[in-house]
């Protein structure tokens, strides 16, 4: 059997802090099949973006985290690769989108001038005008009509729908195995967001991206995920196909999530009546939902 994309097992995270070890991860597990979405759906301060750092290899240099378990990519023990070569990874085989595209991309150069720089990480010693042609076809990809005039533009010249769509191209186009999006357009209006998943299911399935999809929403994920890890307090409670989940939420604050569902402008989560009972509720696993056999 061909390795995963991504295989995350047993994997832990803590900071040191002056009042003493701060755990986040408690021994998270989780696999990405080649071009599978996966959605992480959890509250605020849950772990979820700590769980794409590691995975992009961020958190692993900071002095104040200590990290154990495994976290392999296409197969490689990203713990056994020295520090550039996770910083070749980033922007070629994995790349991310984050939540708010103006803020992603840099004021001061044109779209044309980021997308260069883009290209050359994947392919070294591009010319601008090669990179060009591929950019425009990039911004064809993700339906922007005007390629040549937004190429041109400076990201304060387009819309926040607009930042969004280049960013997905930029993150496509060195054509990544795995993308990770943490909450991609919740800066956004809601049409504008679900426009942008719309299309990010669409060119990731083409191009059979695997997806890493992050989100405290799990009404936004219904639609774009294959299947579904609900994470609470650093620990995955509940994971399975996305519409059995759905149908027949087992995990107390699986069903407490889904009741913040129709609520998206606001309200938020609802508590757990008692959160000793969701803490300690034991894991969800799905039938015929184990963990793939390891690479090699
Ligand atoms: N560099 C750091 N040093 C210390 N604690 C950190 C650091 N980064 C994250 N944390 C803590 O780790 C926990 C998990 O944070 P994380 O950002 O992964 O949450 P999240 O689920 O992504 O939330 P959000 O949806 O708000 O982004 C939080 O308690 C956060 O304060």
């Amino acid at each position: 059997m061909s390795a995963p994309t991504l295989l995350i097992r047993d994997l832990k995270l803590g900071f040191r802090s002056y009042a003493g070890m701060l755990e986040v991860l408690h021994g998270i597990s989780l696999h990405i099949a080649k071009g599978e979405r996966v959605a992480l759906v959890g509250e605020s301060g849950s772990g979820k973006s700590v769980t794409a750092r590691i995975v992009l290899g961020l958190i692993q240099s900071l002095r104040s985290a200590r990290v154990s378990g495994l976290v392999e990519f296409e197969g490689r023990d990203l713990a056994k690769l020295s520090e550039r070569e996770r910083h070749a990874l980033r922007g070629t085989r994995m790349s991310m989108i984050f939540q708010d595209p103006t803020s992603s991309l840099n004021p001061v150069y044109t779209i044309a001038t980021q997308f260069h720089e883009v290209l050359l990480r994947g392919s070294p010693g591009i010319s601008q005008a090669e990179a060009r042609r591929r950019a425009v076809a990039a911004l064809d990809d993700v339906a922007i009509s005007e390629p040549e005039r937004v190429l041109d533009s400076y990201p304060f010249q387009l819309s926040g729908g607009m930042n969004q769509r280049v960013m997905i191209a930029m993150a496509l186009a060195n054509e990544p195995s795995l993308l990770i999006a943490d909450e991609p357009g919740t800066a956004l209006d809601v049409t504008v967001q679900a426009q942008t998943l719309t299309l990010m299911r669409d060119l990731t399935e083409r191009h059979h991206t695997a997806v890493l999809f992050i989100s405290h929403n799990l009404g936004v994920v219904r639609e774009f995920a294959d299947r579904l890890y609900v994470i609470y307090k650093g620990r995955i409670v509940e994971q399975g196909p996305t519409a059995a989940l759905f149908d027949d939420p087992r995990h107390p604050y699986t069903r407490a999530l889904l009741q913040a569902v129709p609520r998206i402008t606001g309200g938020g989560i609802p508590e757990i009546e008692d959160a000793s009972e969701a803490y300690f509720a034991p894991l969800v696993v799905r039938e015929g939902f184990g963990e793939p056999g390891r690479a090699g």
